[in-house]
């Protein structure tokens, strides 16, 4: 095959070729060079490579060149290494993309067959939708991770994720002879609103209610959408008296904030059981225990607090 053809094969390619001479020197460029550095090829010939790419890191790159020059082996410098060597524009910018094209780069050696002398082939290969793709990837792992541990209504943790931290806090308490306490709890008479403003509406009374109780807690509070319109709460480092003063505080929030504007006048109850632990407590133990006390306080005629220790009537 002529000498011809195969510049007019290189000249074609879909990525970019560029041969240094030994000074670094610029001696060839195919046409993906001259359109992505927006130069014509006399511009780019004859040229110093570190003068026209300035973007391109002196000292490290000369370290690659001498390393594929000595060696005699290719080199690869891929887009997570350097996301790009050559600051070129991307070929098509979508919103929120990255604005250079991202390249997966290879240095070879080449030996001019007359004069003997060592080039260095430079071979450039756009990357960027495989790029765009692997952040995509990453955001929807993430997203995952995040759908795993949340519940969708309210944005709270789910109880999966939220009865594993109870473990941990009860792993905790032990270990510390610290206290923590339980409380489980619900909007009373919850289906009677839906029935009689629709369960889309009853979505946006449990999304208000999670958000009112979640402005009412400290941060290292555990606050989760336990079942369906069941909520529950780990408070850790907190004798009773401290569950007591938190319930009191939520069912005083209850009382005065107006839920949902559309129904300025709506007056809802809720009902609480707490359980506190007691060495050598289990998690589900501690769960049922709450639930209990939650069946005692609904019994007792709801908008109470229930505490399962006493199984009495705590205000
Ligand atoms: N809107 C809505 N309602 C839900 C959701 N999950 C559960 N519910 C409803 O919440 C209601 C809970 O009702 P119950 O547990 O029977 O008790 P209640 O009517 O709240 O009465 P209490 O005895 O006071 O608890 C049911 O009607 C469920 O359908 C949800 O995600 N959205």
């Amino acid at each position: 095959m002529s000498s011809s053809i195969i510049n007019s094969m290189v000249q074609q390619l879909p990525g970019g070729v560029i041969v240094l001479n030994s000074h670094c020197k610029i001696v060839y460029v195919n046409k993906f060079i001259c359109r992505y550095s927006e130069l014509p090829e006399r511009e780019l010939l004859g040229k110093s490579f570190f003068s026209t790419f300035p973007e391109v890191p002196k000292a490290w790159f000369n370290r690659k060149i001498e390393a594929v020059l000595t060696q005699q082996t290719p080199e690869q410098i891929s887009w997570q290494q350097r996301l790009y060597l050559l600051k070129f524009p991307r070929q098509t910018v979508q919103e929120h993309a990255q604005r250079y094209m991202a390249q997966n780069c290879t240095l070879m050696p080449l030996r001019d067959p007359n004069s003997g002398e060592l080039h260095l082939c430079l071979w450039i290969q756009d990357v960027s939708e495989q790029v765009r793709y692997h952040a995509q990837l990453l955001f929807t792992q993430q997203q995952l991770k995040l759908h795993e541990r949340q519940d969708s209504l309210t944005g709270l943790m789910n109880r999966t994720f939220w009865q594993q931290q109870l473990t941990l806090e009860i792993a905790r308490a032990e270990r510390y002879e610290r206290p923590l306490a339980l409380l489980l709890f619900n909007i009373d008479r919850f289906k009677a609103f839906n029935d009689q403003y629709s369960h889309q509406q009853g979505d946006m009374v449990l999304q208000a209610f999670a958000k009112m109780i979640a402005a009412l807690l400290r941060d290292n509070d555990l606050f989760a959408r336990f079942a369906g319109a069941e909520f529950a709460l780990i408070l850790p480092d907190t004798p009773l008296v401290g569950a007591i003063e938190v319930a009191n505080r939520m069912k005083k929030q209850l009382a005065q904030q107006v839920l949902l504007a559309q129904h300025p006048k709506l007056h809802l109850t809720m009902s609480i059981g707490i359980s506190v632990y007691e060495t050598a407590t289990l998690a589900d133990a501690l769960i049922q225990q709450a639930e209990q006390a939650l069946y005692q306080a609904k019994c007792a005629g709801r908008d109470q607090t229930s505490v399962y220790t006493l199984a009495a009537k705590a205000g």
